[in-house]
C-alpha cells in the first residue's frame, strides 16, 4: 500500500533529518573531544609543541638526573621548551598568536623543526592564511562541552561561545558555563576544582607551576600564579570560578608574597617570561651575586650602557668589567631593556625572584635574623642535648616552615635536628622516616633516646610490604620496602616527612624517587637530610630542590638550563655540567639548604663521635637463625666449668658473625653510596673479612685489606696506598691484627662491622684515624644486631669504658656519646648470660682470652667457611693495652 505524503509531512521529515543529523555531528565532535581533547583547538599548535614540551620533565628529567649518564638521547623538541612555554604564557597573556613571533626561535635552535600547518577550522578565516607556515590561531573551539563539574545549560552569558552551525546545520543555542571553586592543596599550592572546559584546560597548561594529580585528576597550582590565573580566567566566559577561600593555611611567608607582594610579585614573575627576542644582536643576562645585588653580563652595547647609567645603585666593577645593581631596581631595569629590540635580556629565574622577593622591595639590605624558637613543647631530654649549632639548624628549618634539605657534615648529629624539628609539629604527626634499610633500626633507637615521652609502642618499623604503614605514631621504612607498598600509599598521606640520606632520591628513574614522590608532594613538612646532597653535579640536587620547594623549576629544563650548563648535542641535552653556582648557592641556603661541616663547628664537637648503628640480621638463613637461638638456649643453661663456658659462647660469636654478613656489607655499601669516600672497617671473623673484600672486589672498587697473614713491609705498603689515594677506598682491617701500629688518618670514619669484648682493643683500632695528622673529628659506628651475641657484648662493652674512662684512659664515654641505652638487659635469663660474659673474660685475664677466641675464630673460620689452605688469618693474641 502506497501512502502519499502531503507537503506539510515532507518538510517537517526533512526539518527533523537536519536537526537529526545536526544532534549527530554534535555528538561526534563530543565524542571526538574526550579520544583526543583539544584535537580541534585552534591552539593547536601550542599546544601540540606543549606537550611535547611537556615531556621534558617527565623524559628529559630522568635522563638528566640518571646517575652517571647524563648524555643520553633525547628529543630536539625539548630545545624549544623555553620558546613554547614563552609563547605559550603569551598566548595566555596577550591572546592568540600568529606563528611569525615563534619563528626566529627556529632560526636560533637548528634542531627546531617546522610544526605542520594548523587546520583552520572556520572557512571565513581560512582565506587569511596564505602561507603553508604561516598559522592563523583560532578562538577556541566553539563547541564546548562539559564531561563532568557542573553545568548550566542556556545561560544568558552573552559572551559564551554558541555554535551557530554544524557542518553547515543550524545548530540548537547552548551556553553552557562551568563553574568551579580553587581550594587549597597544600601550603604552597591550590588546586582548581572544575569541570572540563578546553580553554581552561589550554590556560593551565601555559601555567609553569602547573601539576596534574592523576589520583585526584585535579590540576594543582603555586600560590605565586593564583591571581595570573584567575585574571585569566575571567576571560574565558564559559567558566566561572570561586576564588579561595582565604589563606589561613598558608605559610606566613608565603601569604605574605601573597598578600602584599602580590602585585609586585606577579609582575616580576612575569619578567621571567618572553624575553626571547627575535632580531636581538646582544644578549644581557642577570644574575645574583649577592643577597641584595645582581650582574648583568652583557656584549657591548651602547644602548644596554645607556641603560645601566639610567639605574641608581648601578655599579661597575672594573676588575671583572660587569655591572651590577641593587635587586630593588631590578624591575625598573628589565623594563628598560625589554624595550631595547636590539637586546635580548636573560631575567632572573623566577626560583631566585620567589626566593627573595623581599629584597626586591627594600632598600637596606639586612640578613634577616632567623628567629628564636621556643622549644619547650618539644621533650626536655632533647631540648637540653641539643648543641647551639644543632639549635640554629632547628631554628632554620622552622623559619622555612618546616621544609629543607639539612645537609650538614656527618656525624654533626643530623639525626637529632630531624628528631626536633619533627616533633615541632607534633599535632601534625603521624610522622613517616624513610631512610637507608641498614640504618632503620638506628632511626627507632634514636627516637626512644631523645623522645623518651613517646611510648616506643608507637614507634613502628617496617619490615614487610604488607605491614601498615600507619599504626604508629612514628613509622620508619626504607626507601626500598617504600617502592613496594604503592597500594598503601595511596591512601596514605603523611604532614611530616622525614627522608634520610636524601640523595638516594637524585636518580629520577629510580623506584625510590617514583615511590616518594607522591608522598613528599602531600606533605606539609618536609626534611631532608644528607650530608652529600649531591655528589658530583649540581643535577643531582634537582630532585631534592623540587622535593622542598616545588614551585621553584617545575622544569628540569630551566634548572638544567641555568645551572648545569645544559648543551644541545646532536642526540640530545647535556646536563651533566655546571653555570652559575654562586647564584645557585645563594639560592639555595636563601630558601631551603642548611649546611655546616665540621670545621665550622669544630669547638662544638667531641674529638670523637661514636654511634651504635643497629643492624638487623635480616636475610639469614633458616639454619642460622635456629643456631643462633640454639646458642642463646646454651648459654642460658649455665655450665660447670669455665672453659665449657667459653666454648659455648664462642659459638654463639661465631654465629653472630655469620648472621650480621649481609647486613654489614649492606652498611658498607650505603655508606660509599652516600659519599663516604674513605674510612675503615674493622672485623674479627674471616668470612666476614672475606665477604666485604669480595663485594668490593665484585663492584671494582678500591680496597685495602690488612690481617694477620700481611707481612709488615706490606702493611707499611698498603696504608701509604690507602693514605695517598685520591679516591675513595675502603680499608678492611682485622681487629685483633690490625688495631695498632698503623696510622691511616686520612679517614676520618670508622665502622667495627663485630664487636669485641675487649674495648681497649677497639680504642686502639679507633685511633688508627684518631691521631696527629687527624683535623677533624672522628666518627665511629658500631654495627649492633638484636638477638646476637651483641646484645651481650654491647653492655659489657660499655662497663668497661666506664672504667676506662674513669681512669683516664679513654677520652669519651661509649655510653653516653651512642644510643646504648637498650642495650641494658631487662630479662632475667638474659642478665644470667652477661654475668658470663663477663666472668668468663675478667677472671682468666684477656690476654688469655683474646688468643683462646682468635685461635677458635680462626679454626671455626677454616673449618666452615674458609679455604683452610689458606695462610692462617690471625697473627695470634694482640699485643694491646690490658684493661681491667
Ligand atoms: N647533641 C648531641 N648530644 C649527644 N650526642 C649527639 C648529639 N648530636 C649528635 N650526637 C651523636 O653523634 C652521633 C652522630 O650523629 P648522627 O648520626 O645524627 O649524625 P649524622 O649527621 O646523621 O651523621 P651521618 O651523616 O653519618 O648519618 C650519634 O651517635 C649521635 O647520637
Amino acid at each position: 500500500m502506497s501512502v502519499c505524503l502531503t507537503e506539510d509531512q515532507k518538510r517537517k521529515i526533512e526539518e527533523n533529518r537536519i536537526k537529526a543529523l545536526a544532534r549527530r555531528a554534535e555528538r561526534l565532535a563530543a565524542q571526538q573531544k574526550e579520544v583526543h581533547p583539544g584535537k580541534n583547538n585552534s591552539n593547536n599548535f601550542l599546544y601540540n609543541n606543549l606537550q611535547n614540551a611537556e615531556s621534558s620533565p617527565t623524559t628529559l628529567l630522568p635522563v638528566a638526573a640518571e646517575h652517571g649518564n647524563f648524555r643520553e638521547a633525547k628529543s630536539f623538541q625539548q630545545c624549544n621548551t623555553v620558546q613554547v612555554l614563552s609563547a605559550q604564557r603569551s598566548l595566555a597573556i596577550n591572546g592568540p598568536l600568529k606563528q611569525e613571533s615563534l619563528k626566529p626561535n627556529a632560526e636560533q635552535n637548528p634542531g627546531w623543526k617546522q610544526p605542520p600547518a594548523v587546520r583552520v577550522e572556520d572557512p571565513q578565516r581560512a582565506k587569511d592564511v596564505t602561507d603553508a607556515s604561516k598559522v592563523v590561531v583560532e578562538k577556541p573551539d566553539t563547541a564546548t562541552k562539559f564531561f563532568y563539574g557542573s553545568a548550566i545549560k542556556g545561560s544568558s552569558s552573552a559572551s559564551a561561545k554558541v555554535p551557530e552551525s554544524v557542518n553547515g546545520i543550524p545548530g540548537k543555542k547552548t551556553v553552557i558555563l562551568v563553574k568551579g571553586k580553587c581550594v587549597m592543596h597544600n601550603e604552597e599550592r591550590f588546586r582548581v576544582e572544575v569541570g572540563y572546559n578546553s580553554d581552561l584546560i589550554a590556560l593551565f597548561k601555559s601555567i609553569p607551576s602547573r601539576n596534574y594529580d592523576s589520583i585526584m585528576k585535579m590540576w594543582n597550582f603555586s600560590l605565586e600564579d593564583y591571581s595570573f590565573l584567575m585574571n585569566e580566567v575571567q576571560k574565558i566566559s564559559a567558566v566561572s570560578l570561586k576564588p579561595l577561600d582565604g589563606l589561613e593555611n598558608v605559610d606566613v611567608a608565603m601569604a605574605t608574597s601573597l598578600s602584599s607582594n602580590s602585585a609586585s610579585l606577579g609582575a616580576l614573575l612575569r619578567l621571567c617570561c618572553n624575553w626571547q627576542k627575535p632580531t636581538a644582536v646582544t644578549h644581557a643576562r642577570c644574575v645574583l651575586v649577592s643577597r641584595s645585588r645582581f650582574e648583568v653580563e652583557s656584549g657591548y652595547n651602547a644602548d644596554v650602557i645607556a641603560a645601566f647609567k639610567q639605574i641608581n645603585s648601578r655599579n661597575y666593577d672594573m676588575k671583572t668589567r660587569k655591572w651590577s645593581f641593587l635587586l630593588e631596581d631590578y624591575k625598573e631595569l628589565m623594563e628598560i631593556l625589554f624595550k631595547l629590540p636590539s637586546v635580548e635580556t636573560e631575567p632572573l629565574p623566577r626560583a631566585v625572584i620567589q626566593a627573595f622577593t623581599q629584597q626586591f622591595d627594600r632598600t637596606t639590605v639586612e640578613i634577616p635574623e632567623i628567629p628564636v624558637v621556643d622549644l619547650s613543647a618539644v621533650d626536655p631530654v632533647l631540648e637540653k642535648s641539643l648543641m647551639p649549632f644543632q639549635r640554629n639548624g632547628i631554628e632554620f628549618a622552622i623559619s622555612r616552615g618546616g621544609r629543607l634539605l639539612l645537609a650538614d657534615d656527618m656525624g654533626l648529629g643530623k639525626t637529632i635536628q630531624a628528631i626536633c624539628i619533627a616533633m615541632y609539629y607534633r599535632k601534625e604527626w603521624p610522622l613517616l622516616v624513610v631512610a637507608p634499610s641498614s640504618v632503620r633500626f638506628t632511626w627507632a633507637e634514636a627516637f626512644q633516646r631523645w623522645l623518651p615521652s613517646v611510648d616506643p609502642k608507637n614507634i613502628n618499623v617496617i619490615v614487610k610490604a604488607k605491614d601498615s604503614l600507619i599504626s604508629g605514631l612514628i613509622s620508619i621504612i626504607s626507601y626500598d620496602l617504600l617502592s613496594r607498598m604503592d597500594k598503601q600509599l595511596s591512601g596514605t598521606s603523611f604532614k611530616v616527612l622525614i627522608m634520610d640520606e636524601s640523595h638516594f632520591m637524585k636518580n629520577t628513574k629510580t623506584a625510590r624517587y617514583k615511590a616518594a614522590m607522591p608522598l613528599l608532594k602531600a606533605a606539609k613538612r618536609v626534611i631532608l637530610l644528607s650530608g652529600t646532597p649531591a655528589m658530583s653535579r649540581p643535577a643531582e640536587l634537582y630532585t631534592q630542590i623540587t622535593a622542598v620547594r616545588p614551585s621553584f623549576f617545575p622544569r628540569f629544563h630551566d634548572f638544567g638550563a641555568r645551572y648545569c650548563d645544559a648543551k644541545q648535542l646532536p642526540w640530545g641535552w647535556d646536563y651533566s655540567g655546571s653555570s652559575n653556582l654562586n647564584e645557585l648557592k645563594l639560592l639555595l641556603e636563601e630558601s631551603l639548604m642548611l649546611r655546616r661541616l665540621k670545621s665550622d663547628v669544630l669547638s662544638q664537637l667531641p674529638a670523637k663521635q661514636r654511634k651504635v648503628v643497629i643492624v638487623s640480621p635480616d636475610g639469614i638463613t633458616a639454619k642460622t637463625k635456629a643456631a643462633l637461638a640454639a646458642c642463646a638456649k646454651e648459654m642460658e643453661k649455665g655450665h660447670k666449668n669455665k672453659l665449657q663456658e667459653k666454648e659455648a659462647l664462642l659459638v654463639f660469636y661465631n654465629k653472630t658473625a655469620e648472621a650480621k654478613v649481609r647486613a654489614a656489607v649492606e652498611y658498607l655499601f650505603d655508606l660509599l653510596e652516600s659519599g663516604r669516600e674513605k674510612f675503615l672497617v674493622f672485623a674479627h671473623h674471616k668470612i666476614m673479612l672475606d665477604n666485604m673484600c669480595k663485594e668490593l672486589k665484585d663492584k671494582g672498587l678500591n680496597y685495602i685489606r690488612i690481617d694477620g697473614s700481611t707481612s709488615s713491609a706490606d702493611r707499611q705498603a698498603l696504608c701509604e696506598q690507602f693514605n695517598f689515594l685520591e679516591s675513595s677506598c675502603v680499608a678492611i682491617l682485622s681487629i685483633t691484627a690490625a688495631n695498632m701500629g698503623l696510622t691511616l688518618s686520612s679517614a676520618d670514619l670508622v665502622v667495627f662491622a663485630e664487636l669485641f669484648w675487649n674495648p681497649g682493643v677497639l680504642i686502639q683500632a679507633e685511633d688508627r684515624v684518631h691521631r696527629i695528622g687527624q683535623t677533624s673529628n672522628v666518627n665511629i659506628h658500631y654495627l649492633v644486631a638484636k638477638g646476637t651475641a651483641d646484645d651481650y657484648l654491647w653492655p659489657m662493652i660499655q662497663e668497661k669504658m666506664k672504667v676506662l674512662e674513669q681512669a683516664g684512659l679513654s677520652e669519651s664515654n661509649i655510653s653516653d656519646n651512642a644510643e646504648s641505652a637498650k642495650f641494658t638487659c631487662k630479662d632475667p635469663k638474659q642478665k644470667t648470660i652477661l654475668d658470663m660474659f663477663q666472668r668468663s673474660f675478667a677472671e682468666g685475664g684477656e690476654d688469655g682470652d683474646d688468643a683462646f677466641f682468635a685461635e677458635a675464630a680462626d679454626e671455626w673460620d677454616n673449618s666452615e667457611f674458609g679455604n683452610s689452605s689458606e695462610t692462617t688469618e690471625w697473627d695470634g693474641p694482640c699485643k694491646k693495652r690490658c684493661i681491667q
